[in-house]
């Protein structure tokens, strides 16, 4: 396997991607290569939206597949934005636009209450039916300011604070969102499955194949 397609239409996303594979030996192309419609993100969870993204890609493109479903979650809503963080402002929404609505629905609950986690799940197919995806998650948790900081990054990255940094993701360098955000670790979980689950079964299938002949 050479060839996989990136399952994102997001432009920041992408530009996170590039970083956070950079090291990989495998070409990593987007889905705009192959894509003419995106896929409907009509699932419940951040895994069955990856899921969906993932097989539409392949789909299309008769590639190998990854696709990152993601947001934000915030505690004093319950969760909300959450599965619905891009089109939470609707349809279409801009970033400005969500960002806008999160500080109106905050508006008034004090900081110690603005605990939020950026979600991130992803979810690789060797091809558009496969029975064993590769699936993993993780979550990057910090606050909400009542105004946003920062001109880095994307979606709620200027209102997102991360104390550890004392500074917004949107104004972090980009190595460090790269080194610390939830798409950041659940690309870290990712290069282990892949270890386990692409690379350690082709080793013990060559090993096997030298015993027996
Ligand atoms: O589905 P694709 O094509 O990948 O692109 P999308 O933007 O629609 O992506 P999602 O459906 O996963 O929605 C995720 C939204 O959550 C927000 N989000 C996710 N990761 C983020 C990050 O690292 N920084 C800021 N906002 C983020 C941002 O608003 C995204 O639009
Ligand atoms: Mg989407």
């Amino acid at each position: 396997m050479d060839k996989i397609v990136l399952a994102s239409g997001n432009a920041g996303k992408l530009k996170e991607f590039s970083q956070l594979f950079s090291g990989w030996q495998i070409a990593v192309l987007p889905q705009s290569d192959f894509l003419q419609e995106e896929a409907e993100e009509t699932g419940l969870s951040f895994i069955e939206n990856a899921l969906i993204k993932a097989r539409h890609a392949s789909a299309a493109s008769g590639l190998p597949a990854l696709a990152d479903d993601s947001g934000l979650a915030v505690d004093a809503l319950d969760g909300a934005p959450g599965i619905y963080s891009a089109r939470y402002a609707g349809a279409g929404a801009s970033d400005a636009d969500n960002n806008q609505k999160l500080l109106a629905a905050l508006d008034g609950v004090p900081m110690e209450k603005r605990g939020a986690s950026f979600h991130c799940a992803l979810a690789f197919v060797r091809s558009a039916e496969d029975p064993v995806p590769l699936v993993c998650t993780a979550r990057w948790s910090g606050h909400i300011l009542t105004r946003p900081a920062g001109d880095q990054g994307f979606g709620y990255d200027p209102l997102f604070y991360v104390a550890s940094e004392k500074l917004t993701s949107a104004q972090l360098p980009r190595e460090v969102k790269n080194r610390l955000s939830h798409r950041a670790l659940a690309v870290r979980k990712f290069e282990q499955l892949w270890h386990e689950e692409m690379v350690l079964p082709q080793q013990h299938q060559a090993d096997a194949g030298k015993k027996l002949f």
